[in-house]
Parts: C-alpha cells; sequence; structure tokens
C-alpha cells in the first residue's frame, strides 16, 4: 500500500491537462455488453477503476484491450456470462452500471451489491425500481443483486427515477441502459442531468440508440433490437479539474486547468470568485489567481445539489480550502449527509471544524500543520493532499490507493505544478 509525502508551503504555478472522467468512462465501458460490435473509447484516463471495470467486464467475457494512448478497445462478439462477483465488484461503484447493459442483452444478471466510497448508506432501489417497471423480477441473494427479464424481454414503460436528494446518476444511466433494447418507450421522469449522463447518452446514440431528452429530467427511449458499435470520446472530468482549481487557489497560486468543459463547473467558479478569487476562461480552460500575495479566501457557504449545483464529489476539497478561510463557513452537505470522513482528518492537521448531521461549520485558520493522515475515500483523499500543499512541514497521506481510483499521476501532476509531494511504500 502507498502513502503520499507532502511538504506543504510551495504556492503552485503552471497548467495542468485533465483527463477523461471516470464517472462517464466506467458506464460507457459497460455500454459495451450492449452490442457484439466492437466499442472504441477514447480519452480513457489511467485509473485503477477503469482496470478494475476492464476485469469484471473480461470475467463477463468481454474483449478488453489495453488503454494506449488513451484509447481503449471492448468487444463482446463471444458468449457473455450474467454473473459479476464481490471481488472486484466490491472495489467500486461504478461496477453497478453492468446490471442494466446485461439484463437488456442476456435477460438476466446477478451482480454483486458494489462497493466504492464508503460515507454512509449508498442505496440502489432507484435501480431496481426502474428495472422493475421494465418488467424483471429483481431480488437481493446473499449480497448479490439478481435480475431477470420476462421470457418475452423488457419492456418499455414510465418510470420516476427521483430521489429524496435530487435523482440517482448511476441508476438513470442503469435504467437508459436496459431500457435501449426494451420493446417499446419507455420515459424516464426525475433523471439525472450530470454531464456524465449525457456523455453516456451519447455514446449510446452513436451505437444506434434513440434517446431523447438528454440533461432534461425527461428522458424518452424507443427500445431498438439491436445495437452496433461505435466510437465515443469521454468527456473532461470535472471533478478532477475542479480539485486542481481547488489546489491552485489553497496554495494562493496560479494554476490553469486545459483540456475541461468550463461550462460544467460553473457552481465551483461561482464559489471561488465569492472567495475572492479571479478565475479566467477560455473555450477550454479555466485559470485560478490569488487577489495577491499572502491571500487568504474569504468564507465561503456551499451547499451539494445535483449538477449545476456545486457536486458532492467537490465538498471534501472545499471544506479543505475553507480551512484556512479568513472566517467561518458552513458546508451542507445535501447529497450524502454523512460524507465528512476528511473532517477528523483535516482537524489533525489543525483545521476547526464542527459538524452536526450534514451540516460542517468551518473556522477558518492561518495555519495547518503537517500530520499523518489516513485516506478514507477518494474525495476525501484529495482534501487531505490539498490540505497538506498549505500545510506546515511534512504531511504523509496513508491509505492513498483511494485517490488512484479518480486521479491519474496525482503526484506527477502536482510535482510539475511546483508541489514537493512523492509516493512511497508504506509500512
Ligand atoms: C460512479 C459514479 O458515477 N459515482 C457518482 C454517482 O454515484 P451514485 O450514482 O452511486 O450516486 P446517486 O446519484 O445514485 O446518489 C445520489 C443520491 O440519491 C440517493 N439514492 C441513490 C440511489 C438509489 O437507488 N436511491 C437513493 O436514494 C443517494 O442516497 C444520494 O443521496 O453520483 C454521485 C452523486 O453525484 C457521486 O458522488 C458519485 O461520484
Ligand atoms: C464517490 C465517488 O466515486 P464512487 O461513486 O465510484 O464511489 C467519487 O467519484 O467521488
Amino acid at each position: 500500500m502507498d502513502k503520499l509525502i507532502v511538504r506543504g508551503g510551495r504556492a503552485l504555478d503552471g497548467s495542468v491537462r485533465i483527463s477523461g472522467a471516470k464517472n462517464a468512462v466506467l458506464p460507457i465501458m459497460a455500454a459495451a455488453l450492449l452490442t457484439d460490435q466492437p466499442l472504441t473509447v477514447r480519452g480513457v484516463p489511467a485509473l485503477s477503476d477503469v482496470r478494475t471495470l476492464g476485469a469484471v467486464l473480461s470475467e463477463l467475457g468481454v474483449e478488453v484491450g489495453p488503454v494506449e494512448d488513451g484509447t481503449l478497445r471492448l468487444e463482446s462478439a463471444g458468449e457473455i456470462g450474467h454473473e459479476a462477483g464481490w471481488d472486484f465488484v466490491r472495489k467500486m461503484r461504478g461496477s453497478v452500471c453492468v446490471l442494466g447493459p446485461l439484463l437488456a442483452r442476456l435477460g438476466q444478471a446477478r451482480v454483486s451489491l458494489p462497493g466504492g466510497c464508503v460515507f454512509g448508506v449508498r442505496p440502489i432501489d432507484v435501480h431496481l425500481k426502474g428495472f422493475e417497471a421494465l418488467g424483471a423480477r429483481v431480488r437481493i441473494d446473499h449480497g448479490y443483486i439478481v435480475a431477470e427479464a420476462p421470457s418475452s424481454g423488457l419492456r418499455g414503460s414510465e418510470v420516476f427515477l427521483g430521489t429524496a436528494f435530487g435523482s440517482s446518476v448511476t441508476g438513470t444511466m442503469n435504467v437508459m441502459m436496459a431500457a435501449t433494447l426494451a420493446r417499446g418507450t419507455t420515459v424516464i421522469q426525475g433523471a439525472a442531468c450530470e454531464p456524465e449522463v449525457i456523455d453516456l447518452g451519447r455514446c449510446l446514440q452513436a451505437m444506434g440508440a434513440q434517446i431523447d431528452g438528454l440533461g432534461s429530467p425527461r428522458l424518452e427511449i424507443s427500445g431498438v433490437e439491436r445495437l452496433g458499435g461505435a466510437e465515443h470520446t469521454v468527456l473532461p472530468d470535472r471533478i478532477e479539474a475542479g480539485t486542481y482549481l481547488v489546489a491552485g487557489a489553497i496554495t494562493g497560486g496560479r494554476v490553469r486547468v486545459t483540456g475541461c468543459r468550463p461550462g460544467d463547473l460553473s457552481s465551483l467558479v461561482d464559489r471561488l470568485k465569492q472567495a475572492g478569487f479571479a478565475i479566467e476562461r477560455g473555450d477550454d480552460w479555466l485559470e485560478v489567481q490569488p487577489k495577491h500575495f499572502g491571500f487568504r479566501p474569504s468564507p465561503t457557504d456551499c451547499t451539494t445539489q445535483p449538477f449545476p449545483g456545486l457536486p458532492t464529489d467537490l465538498q471534501a476539497q472545499w471544506m479543505a480550502l475553507m480551512c484556512r478561510a479568513t472566517g467561518v463557513s458552513l458546508i451542507t452537505e445535501r447529497i450524502y449527509p454523512d460524507r465528512y470522513m476528511h473532517l477528523p482528518e483535516l482537524v489533525r492537521m489543525g483545521a476547526r471544524i464542527r459538524r452536526q448531521e450534514a451540516l460542517a461549520v468551518v473556522e477558518g485558520t492561518e495555519r495547518l500543520s503537517g500530520a499523518h493522515v489516513t485516506a478514507s475515500d477518494l474525495r476525501a483523499s484529495a482534501a487531505l493532499v490539498l490540505a497538506a500543499l498549505v500545510a506546515d512541514g511534512e504531511t504523509q497521506v496513508h491509505r492513498v490507493y483511494h485517490i488512484d481510483r479518480g486521479y491519474e499521476r496525482i503526484e506527477e501532476r502536482l510535482v510539475a505544478l511546483g508541489a514537493d509531494i512523492e509516493r512511497a511504500e508504506d509500512d
């Protein structure tokens, strides 16, 4: 197991190119199960989640090529199995996205309940409700989701996929994929509008799927007999881009993220401006700069929300930034009220944070100090690295395998921006 050793105090300066989005590439890879023709995916990031899903798909019988120059070829021409076991599926959330395609293509699926970041309950009732609406029988059995389509196949229907906190991203993706091969028309109300859902939809359209309403909460999917192969380039990762912008901001440096889509980051840009940072933008880049040397952010509240609101996947990073603010900020986590595993670790570094249920009260401080901290999940790890960049002395972030799930070569990229950070084997 690796750790990251960070010696804080350097202002970052430079530009970093953003990779393809983890949360889009995973369902897109799963979509290869929907056709016996090759699917070529470009802009594939070198992440452990991509390798893990590759292993899940390989076990199912998909030919998964190596990733070369960010291009991955997947082909499900041979016999495809319907079981995805605990070994790999437990490592990541995105693997749940094989359910919809397996059900649509084979009429049956037995898939382990997924893993991924652990920050409280992460239900999948919405996925199952969607499959049931398409006529499938679904049950949980010994830690597995077991789903069976009627002998005549899935049939289109209308289903509401909203949740108490918005809508389910992977739930929408799963049901959308299942519906592409169902008989008749499916209407999904309360669909997630995240850019990654749209990206998957565009890939499915390129494969021949009939989907209307992408980006809106109402999707209409007319089932087709079969889907074909396609080539698709994955959209840039807005969470990776946001993390590097906050890295620049927290160090009082100047960081430009390139190859991104500024429109996907409007909520973060709004918060950064509110906190007093200067933001410049081009068609495919964003740059953050402090107002002056030694600048500390103004306290700035945030509430996580479905797109286009501030993503829950940037909440931990925002909290790290507010630990350095000149006053008190309120953070409200509305998507996952318990997503605060980074909080006690930031406190180890001298942060002043109190929490009551979904609300965290962050009192900014001039000085954070390096410490041993433990990464509990992907974005919590990122937040600890960001805090370490500005802390006095050395921080050791343990259990960083989480960070490799979602950030490609993070320490190399930070070093290129001027950070003092290295990876080492943990004891
Ligand atoms: C692989 C992937 O794409 N992961 C992302 C995806 O996770 P994931 O798709 O698992 O998250 P969801 O969008 O499903 O969850 C959003 C909200 O809906 C609730 N809910 C969800 C499903 C369900 O069946 N019932 C239910 O009530 C959840 O408790 C949560 O409050 O979206 C999250 C919210 O943007 C992100 O943090 C994750 O990075
Ligand atoms: C929560 C995340 O991932 P996952 O859903 O795969 O656990 C994330 O990307 O921040």
